[in-house]
């Protein structure tokens, strides 16, 4: 017993001392943080869920370099944006990202969004971004207003129509079903049914939602991982999102067996297509990770955003006002085309300012320093190795960019004031554009940023010119937790035909 004793002492003051002298010997000890944060990244782990407010305290009390672990300095300075998220790709993905990465049969598999290699990043990317161009985009115009109509149509029946008039229409669940059904109906020419349910089928959502919950976290210490849900003997992780992969696979057999590639126009013809283009690199386990990444990269986001929106503007009743009357004046046609609202300035403004306060991701985009290590300002160098980033959340939140009312709602910030010079106007906004991360930056920028734009700017006005929307807790703050994605919660309206 008393050996025992010595021996469990013996192993809690080596960890200790381990901890102790990593401390001591780290060259990030000079940057301020969180006492526990210096130690171990458990304490980013446990801090997930509100990790955005927590780093726009740390930030307004350290100042713009803050440590957040052992290895991990997060930057709120947005001119470092240019640096460390650079066209040449020299800051890669840290290993945050491999736990999105999955095991198939013992191998592990990345995709365009996981990999932290530059290599296999531009093989991938290579073949499909002339497919999100927003030239091709603006193709699938026809295919998204078809989500439009369903929508609609489904908002009259469960919240407007009948028996089911005046009652409250959940936004953050169908404001998600419309975006799953509308990438769903772009990328393969079908809605999963989410809308015409009005509910999850089969814990699809469910599951998704889990899976970001747990990247959300072990991807703060992703060593966790291979114990975790790459355990190569016992998978211990959120339900797998398996469903995705083939449901993804059942839409494409049916399209090469039938020969209709060309017919749709959607993503999946474009895919099909890129097959002869590149045969060494695109087959169709490839066109499968093609679909994918449309389903879990681009429906979450975009609820996100259309939240955001309707959220905004339904707390700023001025502002919801001027949308109107600017969408009104514009006598737009529907269904409505993205060409035409895109110039609509105030929508836009409203659109920007939505995404400012709500960007769809409100985590550090994590970088690895390279050779040469990262030139501070004040003459400091931070080593080769060390994990940064810029978070959309902080730098969307910066006082220096947006000015003391950084924290409110305001449209107007992006339109040129009264007696503002246009020379003053251009410098002000490109400093705001700056510090826009909103869609992330340099070779890793997001390429659904085009799709997400078409949707929105479809979307919204065509709500805003049919219904009229109402808080049924106009007091109530919604809630906002952070999962990698930023997913709101306590949405609640009232709808009515305008
Ligand atoms: C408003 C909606 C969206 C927002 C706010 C958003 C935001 C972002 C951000 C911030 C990044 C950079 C991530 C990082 O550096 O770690 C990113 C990357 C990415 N996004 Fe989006 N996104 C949106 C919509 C979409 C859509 C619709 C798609 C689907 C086609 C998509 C696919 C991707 C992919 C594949 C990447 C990884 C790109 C790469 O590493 O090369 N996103 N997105």
């Amino acid at each position: 017993m008393f050996h025992l004793a010595l021996v469990f002492l013996a192993i809690v003051s080596l960890v200790l001392l381990w901890y102790v002298g990593s401390f001591i010997a780290s060259p990030l000890r000079e940057y301020p943080g969180p006492f526990l944060a210096k130690f171990t990244d458990w304490w980013r782990v446990a801090n997930t869920v509100d990790s955005h407010n927590i780093a726009l305290r740390l930030h307004e009390k350290y100042g713009p370099v803050v440590r957040m672990g052992p290895n991990v300095l997060s930057i709120s300075d947005a001119t470092y944006a240019k640096i460390i998220y650079s066209t040449r790709g020299n800051y890669l993905k840290s290993d945050y990202y491999a736990v999105n990465d999955i095991i198939q049969n013992g191998f592990r598999i990345q995709n365009i969004f996981s990999t932290r290699s530059n290599e296999f990043h531009r093989k991938y990317i290579r073949p499909i971004s002339k497919t999100y161009s927003m030239a091709n985009i603006l193709t699938l115009q026809p295919l998204a207003d078809r989500t439009t109509e369903t929508f609609c149509r489904r908002l009259e029946e469960e919240f407007i129509d009948g028996k089911n008039a005046g009652r409250t229409c959940n936004l953050v669940d169908w404001m998600l079903y419309y975006a799953w059904e509308c990438v769903a109906e772009v990328t393969f020419d079908e809605p999963i049914g989410f809308l015409e349910k009005g509910n999850d089928i089969d814990g699809m959502l469910y599951t998704a939602d889990r899976a970001l919950g747990y990247f959300s976290h072990v991807g703060q210490m992703p060593g966790l991982d291979k114990y975790l849900a790459k355990n190569p003997y016992y998978r211990l992780g959120p339900p797998s999102i398996d469903w995705a992969g083939k449901y993804a696979a059942m839409r494409l057999v049916p399209r090469l067996q039938a020969k209709q590639k060309g017919k749709n126009g959607d993503f999946l013809d474009n895919f099909i297509g890129l097959k002869e283009e590149y045969p060494d690199t695109v087959d169709e386990n490839v066109i499968v990770g093609y679909m994918l990444i449309n389903l879990l990269a681009g429906a979450d986001t975009t609820a996100i955003t259309l939240r955001a929106i309707f959220y905004y503007l339904l707390k700023n009743p001025a502002a919801y006002a001027n949308a109107v009357k600017e969408l009104e004046a514009a006598n737009l046609q529907l269904p409505i085309q993205y060409a035409v609202t895109e110039k609509l300035p105030y929508f836009s403004a409203v659109v920007r300012e939505a995404m400012r306060l709500n960007p769809g991701l409100g985590v550090m985009l994590e970088r690895v320093v390279p050779a040469g290590g990262l030139a501070l300002e004040d003459g400091r160098t931070i080593p080769a190795g060390t994990i940064v980033g810029l978070n959309p959340w902080v730098t969307g939140r910066d006082k220096g960019a947006f000015g003391e009312d950084a924290y409110e709602f305001r449209p107007e910030r992006w339109l040129q004031g009264d007696g503002e010079s246009d020379a003053d106007f251009t410098a002000r906004s490109k400093v705001m554009k700056d510090a826009d991360l909103t869609f992330g930056g340099g070779n890793r920028v997001c390429i659904g940023k085009n799709l997400a734009l078409m949707e929105i700017y479809k979307i919204v006005p065509t709500l805003l010119l049919k219904y009229k929307f109402e808080l049924t807790e106009p007091d109530r703050e919604w809630r906002v937790d952070c999962k990698f994605f930023m997913v709101q919660d306590r949405l609640n309206a009232k709808v009515s035909r305008r």
